[in-house]
């Protein structure tokens, strides 16, 4: 009915004006604007809301991402639903690529079983748990450890939905606290350790290092580290030690250490420097150990190898060692040295008869002996069986010294072994036979030397033992020769056996003005021996000072005699004075007595010295000169012009005269060069207002041509042969008994 009426136009005016309807109509437009409005509000609030949702994720993911720790999301099926940057660098996705797969597509397989067990863990306590994980990317890198927190994540009806980690990154810490383990495993070693300040005072020590020193725990705290040193070493060592830490961070060598007792020990010892970043020193840390037994180890083995175990002298091999740097040496350094082969005589009959060990104690004792016949320095070695060898080392480069030298000690040698041994009670005598070589015959080579040595020992063998042998036997003989001389001489001294002889010496007109003293040697089995064949070794030997001493006083005896008569008191003697001679401590003294007690005129006495005498020690000769020249006593200079002589040296030295050199005289006739140097000797001498004698004239032309240049008186055989006083004096009419035998 109602549509009815709407559906005419007057009816819907009518309608209208019904008042149900306007209002109806009206409040229907109200809802629907009202509605429209709360869509309009509705929608700027969604929008809000997810404007605010986006911020909130942004700020949320720029939190997590930045977390320093990795954060996932897993659902129960252990797939990733969010993980945050950090945790996609480590698998090495993109998150868009991690979302929705699990664990196996990043990680290695022990990683996945563990890291899924731990999920399903919390899904079936549904708690928190916290664990570390060590992971391994299947894209490879090194092993990380994590502190992982995972928390259960609930939906709305209280059932597990998934996981929620957080992952922290230990790796490095857990590295330290295995190194902290680790040095703490090590310090606590069986090797001595300690730890000290910059300033060395010792901030811990490790068990093994009190149970080396001995000291109590606590007792080394603080202290500094030299409390350890011992004494063996000096401040230098120790200051090396230091800089060498300084230098290189750390030193490592040998060093004697203290125990708390006092006991010495030698230890290896490793210092080392700790740095900070900065670079200051924070720390040193050592270690020792106790390496007594290996040196006593070393030494053992040392001994045994270059030791004999019977007598403890050195063994062939460091005999040959020694040698060869001996050999070395002697090239470089300039000394002689030689070896002595010492072999018991016939020492197999003790052996056999006494038993080996006697035999064995009679080595031992050998051993000592020898050991006192040389030097200190010198090594005495036990080659083998009964041969014992003896290096000696330091002596002259000259042959002939070498040899005596080597002699002398060889014959203490013969002289020690020949003395009687005591062999369990029982009296024992033997002998040696000594073979002597010397470096200079060793060619540079220790196998030639020891063979040379052997050789020459067995050639003392050969001459039936109880001997000695050089290698050499032309050093042999001269040994041999030189020995015999040096024992007759001191005979000859006792038994007088030494003679003057005069030779004159003449001026112009034949006139005798003096005689040089020439001693002679009447051996009573070699005859006549000449100065030249015995003065060198009266030198050697030092039996110039009394030979020299004994021409002295028979020439001032004579020269006493001489003053007793006119005609000879003006005579002159000239004796020869050898440098050994002059230079001996009481010459002055025993010159000046001499004197005094023969009653002669020093005036009449005239000391030749020779030129290489006064260059030696050319202050103290002079000063002796002078002393001797202040009572009167004159002095020749002897082989003039033969040294090196200065002029200004020679014009110090208080002289008389100089005499030319029968060198130059003998051919002065013929060789320009010679005559030359006579006549400057003669204008040197005027010069110098000294007197000038030429010695060695034989012919008249000789004389005439000196006589020529200035030089008015001369000696030689054209004057007289060297002979008896009284022969001499006869030849001048003249006699020392005073008595004019003829006259001219
Ligand atoms: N007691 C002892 N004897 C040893 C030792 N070594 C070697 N011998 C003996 O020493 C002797 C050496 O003898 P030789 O030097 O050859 O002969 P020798 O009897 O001394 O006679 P000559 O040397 O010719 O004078 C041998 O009998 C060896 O057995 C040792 O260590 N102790």
């Amino acid at each position: 009915q109602n549509a009815a009426a709407l559906d005419s136009p007057a009816r819907f005016v009518e309608l209208l004006e019904l008042p149900w309807l306007h209002w109806g109509l009206l409040a229907l437009g109200l809802f629907c604007l009202v509605l429209l409005l709360h869509v309009i509000v509705l929608r700027r609030k969604v929008a809000e809301r997810t404007q605010h949702v986006r911020t909130s994720e942004q700020k949320l993911s720029a939190i997590l991402d930045n977390a320093g720790a990795l954060v996932f999301i897993k659902d129960t099926d252990c797939r990733y639903q969010y993980v945050n940057r950090q945790a996609a660098d480590l698998m090495g996705c993109a998150v868009a690529d991690i979302v929705g797969k699990d664990d196996t597509a990043f990680f290695d397989d022990a990683t996945v079983q563990a890291v899924q067990a731990n999920d399903r863990r919390v899904f079936a306590s549904r708690e928190r748990i916290e664990v570390e994980e060590t992971t391994v990317a299947k894209h490879g890198g090194e092993p990380r450890v994590y502190l992982a927190v995972k928390v259960p994540l609930f939906d709305s009806q209280g059932a597990v939905m998934g996981v929620c980690g957080y992952s922290t990154d230990i790796t490095a810490l857990r590295r330290a606290d295995e190194s902290l383990r680790l040095a703490a495993t090590i310090f606590e070693s069986q090797e001595g350790m300690l730890i000290a300040g910059p300033d060395r005072r010792i901030l811990r020590v490790n068990g093994a290092l009190l149970r080396l020193t001995g000291y109590a725990d606590g007792e080394l705290l603080g202290q500094n580290l030299s409390q350890l040193q011992s004494g063996r070493s000096d401040a230098t060592f120790y200051a090396e030690v230091w800089n060498a830490v300084a230098q290189n961070g750390h030193w490592a060598g040998e060093m004697w250490l203290e125990r708390k007792g006092g006991e010495v020990y030698p230890a290896w010892v490793h210092i080392a420097q700790v740095r900070s970043a900065a670079g200051e020193i924070t720390h040193y840390v050592s270690t020792q150990m106790d390496i007594s037994e290996r040196k006593a180890a070393e030494d053992e083995i040392r001994t045994l190898a270059y030791y004999d175990a019977l007598t403890g002298l050195p063994n062939r091999r460091l005999m040959s060692d020694r040698l060869q740097r001996s050999l070395a040496n002697s090239q470089t350094g300039g000394l002689g040295g030689a070896l002595l082969v010492v072999d018991l005589d016939n020492f197999k009959d003790l052996n056999d008869t006494l038993g080996h060990d006697t035999g064995d104690e009679l080595l031992r004792q050998v051993a000592e002996r020898l050991e006192q016949c040389g030097r200190r320095s010198d090594t005495v070695a036990r080659l083998g069986g009964d041969e014992f060898a003896m290096l000696l080392e330091g002596l002259s480069t000259d042959r002939a010294q070498a040899a005596r030298q080597a002699e002398a000690v060889a014959r203490t040698v013969l002289e020690m072994l020949g003395k009687v041994f005591v062999l369990d009670g029982r009296v024992h005598h033997t002998s040696c036979s000594v073979g002597i070589a010397l470096y200079v015959d060793a060619a540079g080579s220790v196998e030639e030397l020891l063979k040379r040595g052997d050789l020459a020992m067995y050639e003392a063998k050969a001459q039936g033992r109880n001997t000695l042998c050089f290698f050499d036997l032309r050093t042999q003989e001269a040994v041999a020769k030189r020995t015999a001389l040096e024992a007759d001489m001191r005979e000859a001294l006792v038994q007088k056996q030494f003679v003057l002889h005069y030779q004159a010496q003449v001026e112009a007109g034949g006139k005798l003005v003096g005689a040089e003293v020439l001693v002679r040697w009447r051996h009573p089995v070699r005859g006549w021996i000449y100065p030249d064949d015995f003065i060198g070794i009266a030198e050697a030997t030092g039996l110039i000072v009394p030979l020299g001493a004994w021409i002295l006083r028979s020439a001032c005896v004579e020269l006493a005699r001489w003053a007793g008569h006119p005609d000879t008191e003006p005579l002159t003697l000239a004796v020869n004075v050898s440098a050994r001679q002059f230079r001996h401590i009481g010459f002055v003294e025993e010159l000046l007595t001499v004197l005094r007690e023969t009653g002669a005129n020093p005036a009449r006495l005239k000391l030749e010295l020779t030129e290489s005498l006064l260059l030696d020690d050319a202050e103290g000769a002079i000063e002796r000169m002078t002393q001797v020249r202040a009572h009167g006593v004159r002095f020749s200079l002897d082989d003039f012009g033969t040294g090196y002589s200065s002029l200004s040296y020679l014009k110090r030295l208080p002289l008389d005269q100089l005499k030319i050199d029968q060198s130059f005289v003998r051919d002065i006739l013929v060789n320009a060069n010679d005559a030359a140097i006579a006549r400057t000797i003669v204008s040197l001498a005027h010069s110098m207002d000294l007197r000038v004698i030429a010695e060695g004239v034989e012919t008249e032309e000789q004389r005439a041509l000196l006589a020529d240049f200035g030089c008015h008186t001369w000696q030689g055989y054209l004057f007289g042969r060297p002979a008896a006083v009284q022969e001499m004096l006869a030849q001048f009419s003249l006699s020392s008994n005073h008595e004019l035998l003829f006259k001219e």
